[in-house]
């Protein structure tokens, strides 16, 4: 493709697909000249209002460079004390600046559209009802609120109420009326696109409207319609812990950002954006995913992967193989060692191992020191009494115990060993030098010696890495993040029970969970959903099961794959899945070409052509890349691009195109129980169009 096509299918990007949807709202807008009057005066007072803050950016940049240019001119004779005064006042300005420039933003971005609803609402005790606008932040005039944040409590009542009784949880506790009017907008570039009195039906006009937008390089806001159900999690405050199971496209990661947001909005005063974070599969999801949050507002929120934490945690302790692709990894032994560690079983042989750990690995004896001495039983006392640390971190306190023991009763003020001096004989009564050594022991003991093998000299399989940070969190401490007050952890079907258990030491703090078990991929791993309600045990557990991102054909084609009985599908229309039969490879691969090049020439931005393994996206890469711009997301990749992109079923978690194809959709590729779920993930990874190719015979994986 050329760059020009490119372009213009970025310029395409956000077309309506009007052929798409059965009922479309009207696009008229002249039944409401009162809201015509209104999008103009409110844009009127935020030119007013940027205006001003363009006024205050220019003015504090002013006092920056004035600043700047006082301390540079006397630089020499400026004593330190008041250079210092100086260089804080200056970071002062620049904090203004900073935050000048951030109101200014977001003036320019409701400029471009500045709210999406109104509600008309009536308080029991007034006479007449109020007009609130909704939009992406709060703005106010003169004194007069026009625009209401959509996290804003009267704002809840556009998601939760129709036109009659409905109220709201304010700070000052509940508040009731009615709603009289409730209206839809639709804004774009400073233009009312339409504008619609909203009953139930016509909002679910609007979401067709905007589902059948073609995709984005990034994921979007969807704040003009959230439903009800999701809204109930977005604004729930009191779960310490929220699992959310939903299944493929219903809303499941976007639900956990606005989550985010309306919780960063709600406790601005103890949440930030640098304690949260989102422990996600891939750097590429991750960049799929790092629009939402600034598009509404916010800053952007540490992002990480469980490899990450590995790395942080284990600098310098010892080195890990990356993850292998169970598809293409053919030794039974080692798929046996990555199932047994799978398991809730296995963290709880663990804990077992563990809980006798501490007293079998450290056997005092008296500490002396001249006239000085700690007997061994008040070691094993102070030792038991620390139970709540690890091992050596215990042996750190101990020594402290013991130096401050020693100070007490040397009134003849002697030389005495310095708490690290005693840390050390302390260590020599450990039988157990460090955390390899233990993990070792730990298979040794429990007679399991075949699940642990070594593919290098201090170099551990991925599947041991968890497990052996678990064991490293019980004998020399991890460091634990206090930044972070909550932890968002999305596909969790893909994290074993141990990756939990490390999790939950690593952050103590409130967790939103959220994936799908019918879109689990990994062949060697055992765990189930109730496994993961035993770990939080207490958390509150919502199910999703509408899918917003595919059209029906595509998610009743995706049920004949995998009969989710309770998967529905949005009333949004599109054409069937189609099955295109090859006689050998060579036409397979043609008419893969054939798609590409009718996605061309169609409105389409994506089109993802999903392969089982890592392996076989590579080679299609290789043999595609000569003739046409494709990309390739393999583990190694950073980002998500518009055009062509050919992918793993494992690397298109998370992700959505326009247009999926799936090649070799034949029954030598597709044909296990886990194949099931691959093939079901690659289908709903497709907003509007769904193309299985095949040579030879079509998976049975298909049912009728
Ligand atoms: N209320 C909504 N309004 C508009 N679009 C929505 C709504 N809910 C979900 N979507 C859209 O549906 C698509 C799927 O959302 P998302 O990726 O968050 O789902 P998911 O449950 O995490 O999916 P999966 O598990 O399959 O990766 C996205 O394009 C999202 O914008």
């Amino acid at each position: 493709m050329t760059n020009a096509q490119q372009l213009d299918k970025g310029a395409l990007r956000t077309s309506v697909r009007i052929n798409e949807s059965k009922k479309q709202p009207p696009n008229d807008t002249s039944a409401f000249p009162d809201e015509i009057a209104h999008l103009e005066d409110t844009r009127f007072k935020l030119d007013d209002a940027i205006k001003q803050a363009n006024a205050s950016v220019e003015q504090i940049d002013k006092e920056y460079m004035a600043s700047k240019h006082y301390m540079v001119q006397y630089r020499g004779e400026i004593d330190p004390h008041e250079m210092f005064q100086s260089e804080l006042a200056l970071k002062q300005i620049d904090n203004r600046g900073a935050f000048a420039v951030k109101i200014r933003d977001k003036l320019l971005k409701l400029l471009d559209s500045p709210y999406f609803a109104r509600i008309d609402f009536q308080e029991a005790s007034q006479e007449t009802p109020a007009a609130f606008y909704i939009g992406r932040f709060a703005f106010s005039h003169d004194n007069e609120l026009l625009i209401s944040d959509w996290r804003s409590p009267v704002a809840s009542m556009f998601y939760d109420c129709e036109v009659g009784p409905a109220g709201y949880d304010a700070p000052i506790g509940r508040i009731s009326g009615k709603l009289t009017r409730k209206r839809q907008f639709k804004i774009k570039n400073g233009n009312m696109e339409y504008a619609l009195e909203s009953s139930v039906n016509i909002r679910d006009d609007i979401l067709q409207r905007e589902l059948s937008h073609t995709s984005d390089e990034k994921m979007k806001s969807i704040i003009a319609t959230i439903q009800k159900e999701q809204n109930l999690i977005i604004r729930n405050e009191k779960a310490g812990t929220l699992i959310i199971q939903g299944v493929a496209g219903s809303g499941k990661t976007s639900i956990a950002l606005h989550r985010i947001a309306y919780l960063l909005y709600r406790f601005k005063d103890r949440l930030s954006a640098k304690n949260v974070a989102i422990l996600s599969p891939n750097k590429v999801f991750g960049d799929y995913i790092s629009n939402v949050l600034p598009e509404l507002g916010e800053e952007p929120i540490y992002e990480m992967s469980f490899e990450d934490i590995a790395r942080i945690q284990l600098d310098g302790v010892i080195r890990f193989e990356r993850d292998k692709d169970p598809f293409e990894t053919s030794d039974p032994k080692w798929t046996e060692r990555v199932r047994f560690k799978s398991t809730l079983d296995f963290v709880k042989l663990m804990d077992e191992y563990l809980s006798r750990m501490p007293d079998a690995v450290f056997n005092p004896s008296d500490y002396t020191f001249g006239r000085f001495s700690a007997e061994s039983e008040w070691i094993q006392s102070r030792f038991a009494a620390y139970h709540k640390y690890p091992v050596k971190r215990r042996l750190q306190i101990i020594a402290e115990d013991i130096h401050n023991r020693f100070e007490t009763d040397n009134f003849m003020d002697e030389p005495l060993p310095k708490p690290r001096a005693i840390l050390k004989s302390l260590t020599t009564m450990l039988k157990v030098k460090n955390t390899l050594a233990l993990y070792k022991d730990f298979y040794k003991q429990m007679n399991i010696t075949d699940k642990f093998v070594m593919p290098a000299k201090e170099i551990l399989e991925w599947s041991d890495i968890y497990p052996f940070i678990y064991f490293y969190a019980a004998f020399e401490g991890l460091q634990e993040s206090r930044a972070i007050r909550h932890l968002v952890i999305d596909e969790m079907q893909d994290y074993t029970p141990v990756q939990y258990a490390v999790i939950n030491i690593l952050f103590q703090c409130h967790k939103t969970i959220l994936g799908d078990f019918g879109q689990f991929i990994n062949p060697n791993y055992l765990h189930t959903l109730g496994d993961l309600r035993v770990l939080y045990e207490g958390s509150e557990f919502i199910e999703l099961n509408k899918s917003y991102r595919s059209t029906y054909e595509i998610i009743t084609f995706a049920k004949r794959i995998k009969n989710i009985a309770a998967l529905e599908a949005v009333e949004r229309h599109g054409d069937d899945p189609s099955l295109i039969y090859c006689s050998n490879e060579q036409e397979e691969l043609a008419q893969i070409m054939e798609n590409m090049d009718s996605f061309q020439n169609s409105e389409n931005v994506t089109l993802g052509i999903i392969l089982k393994t890592n392996g076989e996206a590579k080679a299609l890469y290789d043999s595609l890349s000569k003739n046409y711009e494709v990309h390739l997301i393999s583990p190694e990749s950073l980002n998500f691009k518009n055009g062509i992109t050919i992918t793993s079923v494992q690397m298109s978690k998370g992700l959505e195109f326009d247009e999926v194809i799936i090649p070799a959709a034949n029954d030598r590729t597709y044909f296990s129980e886990y194949d099931r779920s691959l093939l079901y993930i690659a289908c709903t990874r497709a907003m509007h169009r769904l193309s299985l190719i095949y040579a030879g015979e079509l998976t049975h994986l298909i049912g009728p």
